[in-house]
């Protein structure tokens, strides 16, 4: 039976687009290289959420290890093969390739054509594989990126973690724990640069307590083979030595060989497919979703991403727009660093009279009661015009970085999901002792003085972006 949409990559954008079309009584045809669950199950958040667990458990390294794989196993059956199948997802294993408009031809792994598919609606869902940069000598060593890393069964002595972002600081800190010595070399001036300036800081803080090298606004010039290890010469001068160099400097989207010039289907000068507010490609009828579209690299992004790609594929009349603006993301770091909306940074030009409040989470009882006060709670508000300016207006962004930031993010985004108003945070009662009373602590802010704050002018915090 004909598909009446023809889904490619099986990581989470193209799981949630497949079941987006059955949710609408379309079949979908899912046609994935790697196995259904892609970079998130396998390579990405699932393993490495694992370990870092683990690690903060104080749990050794073959013990994490073992079980990492183990969780890895059990969410991967809840969405294989078989369970796609059992749900009405037709799967096609293999390698697909746009060989015409409307129509792909999928290759076994050994070349073999397996199939040819007429295809008029397609989501095209690829995602993204490491950026491995062309330093000199790299190719030549053994290293290791998300795909390799987890394949490791004993802990090596010395890491060396390329990129400072969200992958390079969550194993370096896991790593570290495990007893490894681990140095990351981060070529911005400081780590996780795409964060809130003070977020940095306090993971620096931490990470430097925690006897983890950093060495920022580095650049490797060369790296060579040195007794079964590397040594990584930086552009200073200095040198780092360490047994294995995980390379974590960003991604690249998967869309070389899928034959996306000869459908009409247009990249970008980074290789990621070119797509409008609704997630339309050049090419009538194609779609895409997830990290293939060089948007946010996040599992609940793609997954959104995929959804409204299917819906829109499949006709809605009035077509669905994607949008960021309140997607939260977690660096789960320890502390945890979360954001959603703009930081203060980011708010500066576009909401000029916008007020922040911060709160330390050294003034927050539960965090004072756990001993773990490295952190911080940031909100950032417009004016509001009824009111004469008085209070807080709605909330436009938020940062919070300590223990379970990740947890505590999820009402702030609601709050700049719906508009919210400051007051209506700064009124509803939170437990006490929670770490969510932060938020009502920080809203207070915003309405009078609270704890001897109250909220500041936004100020240019120098360039973040956010
Ligand atoms: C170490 C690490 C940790 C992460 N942790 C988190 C986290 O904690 N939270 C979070 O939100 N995000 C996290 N991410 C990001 C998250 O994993 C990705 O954003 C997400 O997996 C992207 O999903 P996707 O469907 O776009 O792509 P993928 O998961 O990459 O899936 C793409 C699929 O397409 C298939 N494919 C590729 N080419 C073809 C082809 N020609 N034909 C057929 N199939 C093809 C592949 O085999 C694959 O199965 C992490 C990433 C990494 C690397
Ligand atoms: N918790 C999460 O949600 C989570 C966890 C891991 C990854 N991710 C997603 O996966 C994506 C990829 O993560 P990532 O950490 O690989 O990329 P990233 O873009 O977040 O960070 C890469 C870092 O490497 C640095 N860098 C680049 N080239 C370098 C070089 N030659 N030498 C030294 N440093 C260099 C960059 O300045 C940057 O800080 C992220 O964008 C994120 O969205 C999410």
């Amino acid at each position: 039976m004909t598909p009446h949409l023809v889904v490619l990559g099986g990581g989470a954008a193209g799981l949630a687009a497949a079941r987006a079309a059955l949710a609408r009584q379309a079949r979908p045809l899912l046609v994935t290289e790697g196995p259904p669950g892609g970079d998130c199950t396998f390579t990405g958040c699932v393993p490495s959420k694992s370990l870092i667990e683990a690690a903060e458990r104080g749990a050794t390294y073959p013990a994490a290890i073992r079980r990492a794989r183990e969780v890895v196993a059990q969410i991967a059956a809840t969405e294989d093969e078989r369970a796609l199948t059992a749900a009405g997802i037709e799967v096609l294993r293999g390698r697909a390739t746009f060989v015409s408009h409307g129509r792909i031809e999928v290759a076994a792994a050994d070349g073999a054509a397996v199939r040819t598919i007429s295809a008029k609606r397609v989501v095209v869902a690829t995602g993204s594989r490491p950026r491995v940069p062309p330093i000199p000598g790299l190719a030549d060593l053994n290293y290791l990126t998300n795909e390799t890393v987890f394949e490791l069964d004993a802990l090596p002595r010395e890491v060396a973690v390329l990129g400072g972002g969200a992958v390079g600081c969550e194993l370096a800190q896991a790593f570290a724990r495990f007893g490894a010595e681990v140095t990351v070399i981060e070529a911005a001036k400081r780590l996780l640069p795409g964060e809130a300036t003070e977020a940095s800081r306090v993971v620096t803080e931490r990470f430097a307590a925690e006897g983890i090298g950093v060495r920022t606004g580095a650049t490797v010039r060369s790296v060579r083979s040195v007794d079964g290890g590397a040594r990584l010469e930086l552009a200073d001068g200095d040198a780092v030595t360490a047994q294995r160099v995980l390379v974590a400097t960003g991604r690249e989207p998967v869309t070389a060989g899928l034959g996306l010039a000869t459908a009409g289907v247009a990249t970008d000068e980074r290789g990621a497919i070119r797509t409008d507010a609704h997630l339309a490609t050049t090419r009538r009828g194609v779609y895409a979703a997830g990290d293939v579209t060089g948007g946010p690299a996040l599992t609940h992004a793609a997954y959104l991403m995929g959804r409204i790609a299917a819906e829109n594929a499949l006709g809605r009349r009035r077509q669905a727009r994607f949008s960021a603006a309140a997607v939260p993301r977690v660096v789960f770091t320890s502390p945890e660093v979360a954001q959603v909306g703009l930081t203060e940074a980011g708010a500066v030009r576009r909401h000029p009279r916008a007020r922040v409040a911060h709160l330390p989470l050294s003034e927050v009882d539960r965090a004072v009661t756990a001993g773990r006060t490295d952190g911080f709670v940031t909100i950032v508000a417009g004016r509001r015009r009824v009111t004469g300016h008085l209070g807080g207006g709605r909330v436009l962004g938020a940062t919070v970085v300590g223990e379970r930031a990740g947890e505590v993010i999820h009402e702030l985004a609601l709050a700049v999901r719906t508009g919210m108003f400051t007051g209506r945070l700064a009124q509803t009662t939170h437990a006490y002792p929670t770490y969510a009373l932060a938020v009502q602590q920080a809203a207070a802010q915003f309405v009078t003085e609270h704890g001897g704050r109250r909220a500041r002018p936004i100020q240019d915090r120098g360039p973040s972006p956010g």
